[in-house]
């Protein structure tokens, strides 16, 4: 750990907002009013006040004590009011408890709170009693509180300024705060710097003359290179979430503390180069294109999540030789488009869709011609990975004999039948159903000579990537009879919102179902989709682990002990972990656990130290040759 302490620099830190996550005295007027009939409306008018105060809109003395009239409080809630504060400490406060023991004698709680309830607060966190300065309530014989000292210097306007005059401080004073009153010491010219504490409240009129903003005392420790409990705040780990991902995405970022962007559609190339500069994490779908020029403007991207089966949307090469891992659900959405598959695959074997139409017009044609069971038919899945096996599986439970045809040797699951070639698998198949991944090389891997192969009357379905089917070749196919009913739910261009419209030489064709690419958008997959891909992210982030990742060498980590995690990305070329090894040694750092694994394009080392190292060591560890990228977990 970085060693730095605070000497000779005194911080200066408030209480409400800051220390806290909410305001002393709203929410003793918030107990103190329990069972009030007026209760809301009071405090509602209580935090009124305190707003104003903060922002620097009225005089802050005369708001005090207007709240304090109104409260109505006694001993008794201001004990229920410690208790709860207690719940309510801001995380990154919590989070540094050592830091502020370590620096106690730098540390100075100043606050136009109340030191009744600030006092067992902040000690318990590590602050002495003797430099807390705050209000003082007065309470009659019965503990009921009347009013304020007024000898306090703090209860009277500019009273912060004459506190820490009257202090007297020797070297530097920074100041953290989410009030105008904090900023006015910096103003006053008593301290050097104020940084504006937004982790729980960010006020606009405050940040604005701030000379520093800080989401979290993480931040204010990292920025001052001082010892703290995160290597990088987390508050700054920006997360941009696309395409409308599932809401229990967004919450899994946020509750850890991340900047969370959400956007609902999908971004082009130019949009996405300048939204992606300072992004740490980025979320997409299936219409979210990361080229090469995007990876080249993300300066801070450290993992992709796609949040659907494919990946071919991204350039793998690239993020790779970048340091970015990417990670996606490869089941989540399986079973919901095999079942759209085996939907489709009824209605248009039996013609509903045509007859459907007809009805709407008035039409009513009873008849069996070209109408037909599933059962006994011959299924060719184009394609036998998870959603092609899967279908197999459903579709022999319907009584279909399965046939398919795979780039790669696959086990036959149930009584599937394996056929040698693309085109032996369309002679024979009744119904053609699509399940290969996106890769480039799958391009228009069903064209004109291909529906030629096919039977007469057959079905044919394409529910993995627009571009594997050529429309054209498919238009004339359905156009001729040859092909006698489609269902296509993926296009080689789709729109990229809802707003778009949609534009295909399919429409209007009879017995096409055609779907916006909702093969895997159901509620449920979602849903599934929006715990598992954070999760991934997550455990690479916080823990480094890659286990999963569609590009990097996976490594699946024991957690953090009372370590620190180096992580290394580095181009495999050989002899990089004999480099790092020989720092290590030159450092006398102690190694507590080492890990690598590699791909073709990279070697990913772990390597956990205790906890004492120096400045020079990180930067020997850097330049070694071949780095990519280097961060640290503490
Ligand atoms: N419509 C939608 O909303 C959804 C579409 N998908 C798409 O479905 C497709 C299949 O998904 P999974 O089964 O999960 O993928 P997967 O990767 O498990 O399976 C793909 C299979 O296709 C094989 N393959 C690749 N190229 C081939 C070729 N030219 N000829 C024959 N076999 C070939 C691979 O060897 C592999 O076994 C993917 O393209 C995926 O993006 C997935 C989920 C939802
Ligand atoms: O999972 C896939 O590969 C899909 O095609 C589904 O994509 P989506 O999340 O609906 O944009």
């Amino acid at each position: 750990m970085l060693t730095q302490t605070l000497n000779p620099t005194y911080i200066v830190i408030d209480f409400d907002s800051t220390f806290t996550k909410v305001e002393g005295l709203d929410e003793l007027a918030h107990i103190a009013l329990a069972g009030h009939p007026d209760r809301e409306n009071l405090v509602q008018q209580i935090r009124d006040l305190t707003d104003k105060g903060m922002n620097g809109e009225m005089s802050f003395a005369d708001g005090l004590r207007r709240r304090i009239s109104l409260l109505s409080g006694n001993r008794s809630h201001i004990d229920l009011l410690i208790e709860y504060l207690r719940t309510k400490i801001s995380d990154s406060f919590q989070r540094n408890k050592a830091f502020i023991a370590d620096n106690t004698d730098h540390i100075y709680v100043v606050s136009s709170g109340f030191k009744e309830f600030i006092v067992p607060i902040v000690t318990e966190l590590g602050v002495r009693e003797d430099h807390v300065f705050a209000n003082e309530f007065i309470f009659d014989a019965d503990g009921t509180i009347i009013g304020i000292d007024e000898a306090n210097v703090l209860a009277s306007d500019g009273g912060k300024i004459k506190l820490l005059r009257s202090l007297n401080l020797t070297g530097d004073v920074y100041v953290i705060g989410d009030g105008y009153t904090d900023y006015e010491l910096r103003e006053s010219g008593l301290a050097n710097r104020f940084y504006a504490f937004t982790e729980n409240v960010n006020r606009p009129r405050v940040v604005e003359v701030a000379d520093h903003v800080s989401g979290s005392l993480d931040e204010f420790l990292y920025d001052n290179r001082l010892s703290r409990s995160q290597s990088y705040p987390k508050s700054r780990i920006k997360v941009l979430l696309l395409e409308n991902v599932h809401p229990a995405a967004v919450k899994a970022f946020e509750d850890e503390g991340f900047k969370v962007e959400f956007v609902k559609g999908a971004l082009d190339e130019d949009e996405l180069c300048e939204r992606i500069k300072d992004v740490s994490i980025i979320g997409i779908r299936s219409k979210t294109i990361i080229t090469k020029r995007v990876l080249e403007s993300a300066n801070r991207l450290m993992a992709i999540g796609a949040f659907c089966i494919g990946t071919n949307q991204i350039d793998l090469e690239t993020a790779t030789e970048r340091g970015v891992a990417v990670f996606n659900a490869p089941y989540s959405n399986t079973r919901s488009v095999v079942e759209l598959a085996i939907g489709e695959m009824i209605l248009l074997i039996r013609n509903i869709v045509t007859k459907s139409n007809q009805m709407h017009q008035g039409i009513w044609d009873k008849s069996a011609n070209g109408s037909f069971e599933v059962r006994g038919k011959k299924l060719g899945l184009v394609g036998y990975g998870n959603i092609g096996t899967q279908l197999s599986v459903v579709a022999e439970a319907l009584g279909m004999e399965v046939y398919f045809y795979d780039v790669v040797e696959k086990l036959a699951i149930g009584n599937a039948r394996k056929v040698r070639s693309l085109e032996e698998l369309l002679n024979l198949a009744d119904v053609v159903s699509m399940h290969v991944d996106g890769r480039k090389e799958n391009t228009n891997i069903i064209g004109k000579k291909e529906f030629e192969q096919m039977k007469d009357g057959v079905i044919f379905m394409n529910l993995a990537r627009g571009h594997v089917v050529d429309i054209p070749a498919l238009a004339e196919a359905i156009r001729s009879g040859k092909v006698a009913g489609a269902a296509v739910d993926v296009f080689p261009k789709e729109p990229k919102t809802n707003d778009e419209a949609f534009e295909s030489e399919l429409v209007g064709l009879s017995n096409v179902i055609l779907s916006p690419h909702i093969g895997g958008s159901t509620e449920e997959a979602q849903a599934n989709i929006g715990y598992f891909v954070p999760g991934k992210l997550l455990e690479y982030i916080n823990n480094g682990s890659s286990y999963g990742s569609v590009n990097f060498p996976e490594v699946q980590l024991p957690k953090l002990g009372d370590s620190h995690r180096l992580l290394h990305i580095h181009a495999n070329v050989p002899g990089v972990l004999a480099k790092l090894n020989s720092i290590f040694a030159k450092h006398h750092i102690n190694i507590t656990g080492q890990y690598l694994k590699t791909n073709e394009q990279i070697g990913y080392v772990i390597v956990d130290i205790s906890k004492t190292y120096t400045e020079e060591f990180i930067q020997e560890i850097k330049a070694v040759e071949g780095t990519i990228r280097f961060r640290m977990l503490y």
